[in-house]
């Protein structure tokens, strides 16, 4: 049974400690989510996962529904069987991915007409068939279905997409079979608008969900604007239920969402910059590919003892990038999850000893932000 658990609130910022209990485990707040789009945290086994400790990983509709597709997801009995992972699962519902990866798209009150692209096939997305897919994936914390307005969409605009994102919300939660087992979280849109986003949170706590999302929010907008929606819109969402940040962060962004009181994360950067040679270290980003590295037989990051740093050094780091080897992504990725989770047990720590704003200063002073 879904259930958070408010532990702690931050004496000086909006921060709080807290856990969310699900069918598959129990998640500690502020968390940050490792992103597996088609059933896999890439080249990161079930195991790889556990051993760093992820508390919960990310799936996604979109891509399940292409490919595998719902029946075979249904026949394997979820995505908990299919990957092998016992743990909490979170899926996005597919709105976002549908509007970011396809340009041939019509969005009507019904739902999005879209191509795949995969091989350009025609397919139709709409409320009840995100939840029905989302309900045979079977993940522990379920995404209503959205328009994610564009950043630069004027007033008019995202007035209008989020009113139909609020009756889009309603939908979903008509058409929810498993709500005992699925916690349904509401999305909060409005784009870079105040008062539209008050107006979303009113339509969405109205509807009423056991967690709210923050969506419409790192789309291209300035750091500074991410940072004003915050401050507008987290407040007004219920203390007793999870606020989830969609697609942030950075480290920057996690340690200033974790302050206005945000409590969950995910981004695909630590393993998208992984691939392409860049970890991020306790002295900041590590660009591996860099002829600095070729004879520096030293650990990736002294301060971290994830495998990766024990046992590899950045001269050999920088070959694989230069080979293009395999497991040279591999080792990367291992690390930049590592060390993202080790930072949100660092900053649990600072919010239980009621010390963030200064663990926040010595952090970014040493990465160099
Ligand atoms: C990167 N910035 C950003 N991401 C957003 C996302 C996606 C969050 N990440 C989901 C994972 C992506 C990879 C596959 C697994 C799921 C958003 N999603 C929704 N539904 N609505 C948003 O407004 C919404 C807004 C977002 N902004
Ligand atoms: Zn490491």
């Amino acid at each position: 049974m879904f259930r958070y658990e408010l532990i702690k609130e931050d004496k000086h910022t909006g921060a709080r400690l807290g856990k969310i209990h699900t069918n598959h485990g129990v998640i500690n707040t502020p968390i940050f989510m490792p992103v597996g789009t088609q059933a896999t945290v890439k080249s990161m086994t079930s195991e790889d996962l556990k051993e760093m400790d992820a508390n919960i990983i990310l799936g996604n509709t979109y891509h399940l529904y292409l490919r595998p597709g719902q029946e075979i997801m249904e026949k394997a009995g979820g995505l908990h069987k299919f990957m092998n992972w016992d743990r909490p699962i979170l899926t996005d519902s597919g709105g976002f991915q549908v509007f970011s990866l396809n340009d041939l798209r019509k969005i009507t009150e019904e739902g999005v007409e879209f191509c795949s692209h995969l091989d350009g096939s025609r397919h139709f997305m709409s409320p009840e068939k995100s939840i029905d897919m989302q309900n045979t994936i079977g993940a522990d914390i379920i995404m209503c279905f959205d328009e994610c307005a564009p950043a630069d969409a004027d007033y008019e605009y995202t007035k209008k997409s989020m009113e139909m994102t609020t009756r889009w919300a309603k939908r979903c939660k008509d058409a929810h079979k498993r709500p005992d087992d699925q916690a349904l979280f509401g999305i909060v849109q409005g784009g870079m608008y105040e008062d539209l986003r008050a107006e979303s949170v009113r339509g969405l706590t109205e509807i009423d969900f056991p967690g709210y999302s923050i969506g419409g929010l790192s789309v291209g907008e300035s750091k500074d604007t991410m940072y004003r929606i915050l401050d507008a819109t987290v407040p007004l969402l219920p203390k007793d239920k999870p606020r989830y940040l969609m697609g942030v962060g950075s480290v920057d962004a996690l340690l200033e969402g974790v302050i206005r009181g945000v409590d969950m994360f995910d981004c695909v950067l630590q393993t998208r910059i992984a691939r392409n040679g860049t970890a991020m270290t306790s002295q900041g980003k590590v660009v591996v590919r860099n002829a600095t590295y070729k004879e520096d037989f030293t650990p990736l990051d002294p301060e971290c003892d994830c495998f990766v740093c024990r046992n590899y050094t950045r001269a050999y780091l920088r070959h694989l990038v230069k080979c293009n080897e395999i497991l040279g992504a591999r080792l990367l990725t291992y690390h930049n999850l590592y060390f993202t989770l080790k930072l949100m047990e660092k900053v649990r720590n600072a919010i239980m000893e009621d010390s963030l704003l200064a663990f926040k200063e010595s952090f970014f002073q040493k990465y160099g932000i």
